[in-house]
């Protein structure tokens, strides 16, 4: 079966009101960044972001819907984002996610530079990780950073072998973030989540360096 009219329109009216929200917050620099939300598990269909759009602006022809190939469901001259695949990954390995959200942010990108060594970025001890939907006391969380593979298949791969259902993102090292939730809505927290995890810890950092400097100048 193939997603109505109603539920397309409904999945375009979600990710306009996604894409504003981030742009304000200039999340989409140089037209990067790219989000779906899921009309259907099976056959799966999402809705996603056409490829090279200055997100900052809404058009009629700002997004399509592609089935589990990657493919547009419907005859169209736009093309789904170049990460799609992406996104289909996410689908597939957690069947409960109903939105994805791609960012390219300077805080995300320091972080995945910064731990890429590590594979991982780890924090512990934030009241924000509760908006991951983690609540127990004092929860450790840790981020999986991949490279950043030009070739979106090899890229698509990579991320499916290192997300987990404990913890909704994953960073490509100097690209920018991926995160999903069940719902538009709750992408949206664990991203807003995700980014005030990575610049609080990148503040940090620069501050204790700064207070150590002083100490040791002093
Ligand atoms: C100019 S950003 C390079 C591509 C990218 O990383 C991205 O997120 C946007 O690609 P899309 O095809 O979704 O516009
Ligand atoms: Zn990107």
């Amino acid at each position: 079966m193939t997603a109505t009219l109603e539920q397309r329109l409904d999945a375009f009216r979600r990710l306009d009101d996604a894409k504003l929200t981030f742009a304000r917050r200039d999340w989409f620099p140089g037209t990067s960044g790219n989000l779906s939300i899921k009309i259907q598990n099976d056959p799966l269909q999402f809705a996603v972001t056409a490829s090279g759009k200055d997100k900052t602006k809404l058009s009629p022809e700002d997004y399509l819907v592609v089935d589990q190939d990657s493919r547009p469901v419907d005859e169209t001259t736009l093309k789904p984002s170049a990460e799609t695949l992406i996104h289909a990954v996410v689908y597939k390995s957690f069947p409960k996610a109903g939105a994805c959200f791609h960012v390219h942010t300077v805080w995300n990108n320091l972080i995945s530079e910064l731990y890429f060594g590590q594979r991982a970025f780890s924090i512990q001890g934030q009241e924000l990780i509760k908006g991951l939907g983690i609540w127990e006391e004092n929860a450790r969380i840790t981020v999986p950073i991949v490279e950043n593979f030009a070739d979106i298949p090899t890229l698509a791969t990579e991320i499916e072998k290192v997300i987990t259902p404990e913890v909704p993102g994953v960073l490509i090292r100097n690209h920018g973030i991926y995160t999903w939730g069940g719902n538009d809505f709750e992408a949206k927290r664990h991203l807003e989540a995700f980014e005030f995890l990575f610049e609080y810890h990148a503040r940090w950092l620069q501050l204790r360096q700064a207070v150590v400097s002083t100490t040791t100048t002093n």
